[in-house]
């Protein structure tokens, strides 16, 4: 939440006008933003570009064009210039304030431009950013304004989302890619076309560390590729948001991820101590920055982090305004097979004396089909052999939304109609369950 220094409520930092009970207009002063919250029992805000310019984490808003922001909505409109802002309905929490920060991440997007032109003359690597730092301190904020600041200058970056449990490119237990080509939808967000996504089945990477890393280094594998093939794409660098573990093998998998993708920035958001330790362990040619957040940034709730995984789904299906409309069919046990990768360590006293206990952690374990698996959702993989499982992308998701053992068939929720051609699927430890 924002300090009290920093929430300049309508007196410097611009002025408050209320023209009706539910519609206000806010006039704001150059680097200063209108920072919102939209809870429940509020409902949802429109907001409304009626002068100057304005952004939405890097996203410009269209003059008189009205963008609406739904329940649990959290976010802030910045100017550089200044603007006039109206805002219509009622969200829990609208104020203004002054937000250095902002100059800081620009100052940041600038230093990478610089970079991107070098690559460019050179005919070399753009910047790869890892951005780690502790929950609810704006890392994927921060990606997304230097993803839309670069595709504004007209760079294609590639986003990286190597966070399991709160993943902005596809839906949790995921890790994902995306070529950005366009600025973020203020209101859709990315552009998904052909995202890059595998499987990794939990919501959090504690959960198997060893397939974590090893999802890490294919997905490093595949930027390389991509990057390999398209110059441009090279040149824009990519940009890599991490989950908030930072502590113990989570210091580890940020390690991890900075050497498989070969970074040359890495930015640590507001946690001294991981800076600090990071200098010690970094080689010398990655420059680390330290960043504070935000003070706009909100505190999620372990509830509101448990909606927005709901939500993530939700939207996958049904789209993000309803738009969508999944199918649903039968699909019989002896046409799939289901696994899932890791399984339970052996206790070292079942082995035979002097048996060195396997790293079972990325075995491929078939999954026998039973009541159990009902409202689990599972990742269609691309894979046409058992072998391929671990190094190949996923194609979409279902869900399973009935198991029928007398008559042996599956009912799923599908993005896609009948004939159902995935015969690999793999299980998440997430379920879905329709509300
Ligand atoms: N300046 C701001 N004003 C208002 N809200 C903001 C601001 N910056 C970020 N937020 C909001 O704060 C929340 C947390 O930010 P963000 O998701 O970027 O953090 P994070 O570090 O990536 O979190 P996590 O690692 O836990 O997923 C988001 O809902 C985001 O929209």
């Amino acid at each position: 939440m924002a300090t009290a220094s920093d929430a300049n409520t309508s007196t410097n930092s611009g002025e408050l006008t209320e023209t009706s009970s539910n519609k206000k207009m806010y006039t704001l002063l150059p680097e200063y933003e209108l920072r919102f919250e939209v809870d429940k029992a509020a409902g949802s805000i429109t907001i409304e570009l009626v002068s100057g310019t304005a952004e939405f984490f890097g996203s410009e808003l269209v003059k008189k064009k009205i963008y609406k922001f739904s329940v649990g909505a959290k976010g802030a409109i910045f100017t550089y210039e200044g603007c006039e802002l109206c805002v219509c309905g009622e969200a829990n929490e609208v104020y203004t304030a002054n937000s250095p920060m902002m100059m800081m991440y620009a100052n940041l997007h600038a230093g990478l431009d610089q970079m991107r032109k070098k690559a460019e003359e050179s005919m070399n690597r753009g910047p790869r950013v890892l951005i780690v730092g502790p929950t609810d301190v704006g890392k994927s904020t921060l990606c997304k304004i230097l993803v839309n600041y670069a595709a504004r200058l007209g760079w294609t970056p590639i986003l990286v989302d190597l966070d399991v449990g709160q993943n902005e490119i596809s839906i949790p237990g995921t890790v994902g890619a995306l070529c950005i080509t366009r600025p973020a939808d203020i209101q859709n967000g990315y552009d998904l076309d052909n995202p890059l996504v595998f499987h990794f089945g939990h919501k959090a990477p504690s959960e198997n560390t060893s397939y974590y890393n090893s999802l890490v280094s294919v997905m490093a594998e595949a930027v390389n590729y991509r990057s390999e093939f398209n110059n441009h794409c090279n040149i824009s660098g990519v940009i890599i948001n991490t989950c908030g573990w930072v502590k113990g093998s989570g210091y580890d998998c940020l390690k991890h991820a900075a050497s498989a993708f070969e970074i040359e920035i890495l930015v640590v958001m507001d946690h001294e101590l991981l800076y600090t330790k990071f200098q010690k362990d970094i080689p010398d040619f990655v420059k680390i920055v330290m960043l504070p957040k935000s003070g706009g940034v909100v505190e999620r709730s372990q509830n509101f982090r448990t909606n927005k995984r709901y939500t993530k789904i939700k939207n996958y299906f049904y789209g993000v305004s309803g738009n969508l409309y999944p199918h649903t069919f039968e699909v019989r046990f002896q046409d799939v097979e289901i696994y899932k990768i890791g399984a339970p360590k052996l206790p070292d006293s079942m082995l035979p004396l002097g048996m060195i206990p396997e790293d079972n952690n990325m075995k491929l374990v078939p999954v026998t089909i039973s009541g159990s698996l009902e409202h689990h959702v599972l990742s269609t993989s691309y894979a046409i052999s058992k072998e391929e499982v671990i190094r190949t992308n996923v194609s979409g998701f279902v869900i399973i939304t009935k198991v029928d053992t007398e008559r042996q068939l599956l009912t799923l929720l599908s993005p896609g109609p009948r004939p159902f051609p995935w015969n690999i699927l793999l299980l998440m430890e997430i379920t879905f369950m329709e509300t």
